[in-house]
């Protein structure tokens, strides 16, 4: 049976109530099979599961798509109750932030400038202080995030570390459509001809980590392979698994964004650099 909460006090009442290891999968909603995937992994790993559904103003810029973002609760309770969560909390605006905006809000460094940060400015600050607040009010063993959102998790694995947060963060490999497309709650934005145009970022980056490993240059590679006729580049860059400079040999990470129309995109893949013999 899968319980529904909306108010911190009730989900502290079923916190203390809950006994054994609790996992918990923090979302905006519109839930789809990539969020499927992290309830799996949860419900594998830990002996109760809490879901969080949330669409956080704080990580919206004034121009971005937050009052538009799918809101699909019923849908979501449903796909939460077959995938065995135990606990959802949906929480409105006010329960999240009854005192408006916070004040204090954690900064993610330099890392949270780059990238996500630099297209969407004040991105991470507000991801950083919604999950913070998330876990301290779920107070889980495990929480689970998507490598979609690669950065996003890097800066999560990081702010445990660094704050001493008592939690083990585990990243889920990114789930896609038959065709390659990362899943994505705003691909549903994509018109028809849209849809196929969004298969330019997968294809980049399957063509840059193809050439990775035949030792050529993975990023020119992408670039290449981008069909910019489709897609409007913001970024597409190799780093290494930490999101620093790109590796000589070794793991790295490709990632791209881009707009297809007025929706934009990110994706992201694991490369390995050869060493050269
Ligand atoms: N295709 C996917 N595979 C694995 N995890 C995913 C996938 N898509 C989203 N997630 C993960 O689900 C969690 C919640 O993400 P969110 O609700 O923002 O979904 P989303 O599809 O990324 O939405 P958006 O389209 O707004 O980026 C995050 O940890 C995210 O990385
Ligand atoms: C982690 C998160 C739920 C915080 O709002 C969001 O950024 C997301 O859905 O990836
Ligand atoms: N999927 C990460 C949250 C966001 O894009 O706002």
């Amino acid at each position: 049976m899968t319980a529904l909460v909306h108010t911190r006090d009730e989900l502290a009442a079923a916190r203390s109530a809950t006994t054994g290891t609790v996992g918990v999968v923090m979302t905006m909603g519109a839930l789809h099979e990539g969020h499927r995937a992290l309830l799996r992994a949860a419900r594998e790993q830990a002996d109760r599961v809490i879901a969080t559904i949330f669409v956080n103003p704080l990580q919206f810029g004034p121009n971005e798509d937050f009052d538009r973002y799918p809101r699909t609760l019923d849908a979501d309770l449903a796909v939460c109750a077959d995938a065995g969560v135990d606990l959802v909390f949906a929480p409105d605006r006010p329960e999240m932030y009854p005192a408006g905006e916070p004040m204090v809000r954690v900064d993610p460094g330099p890392l949270g400038e780059r990238l996500e940060g630099a297209s969407r400015p004040g991105f991470f600050h507000g991801v950083l202080t919604v999950v913070l607040k998330l876990l301290q009010v779920t107070r889980p063993d495990l929480a689970f995030f998507g490598e979609k959102d690669y950065q996003q998790l890097t800066l999560v694995r990081r702010m445990v570390r660094d704050l001493d947060v008592p939690v083990r963060i585990v990243g889920v490999p990114t789930v896609r459509e038959p065709d390659g497309l990362a899943l994505s709650s705003r691909n549903r934005y994509l018109a028809p001809a849209e849809r196929q145009a969004a298969l330019s970022l997968s294809a980049a980056l399957r063509a840059g980590a193809e050439a990775a490993e035949l030792g050529r240059d993975a990023e020119a590679a992408a670039r290449v392979a981008f069909d910019s006729s489709r897609a409007k580049l913001d970024y597409l860059v190799l780093t290494d698994p930490d999101l620093g400079p790109p590796p000589a040999r070794g793991p790295g990470r490709l990632l791209v964004a881009a707009w297809v129309g007025s929706t934009r995109l990110i994706d992201n893949v694991a490369v390995e650099v050869p060493s050269a013999t």
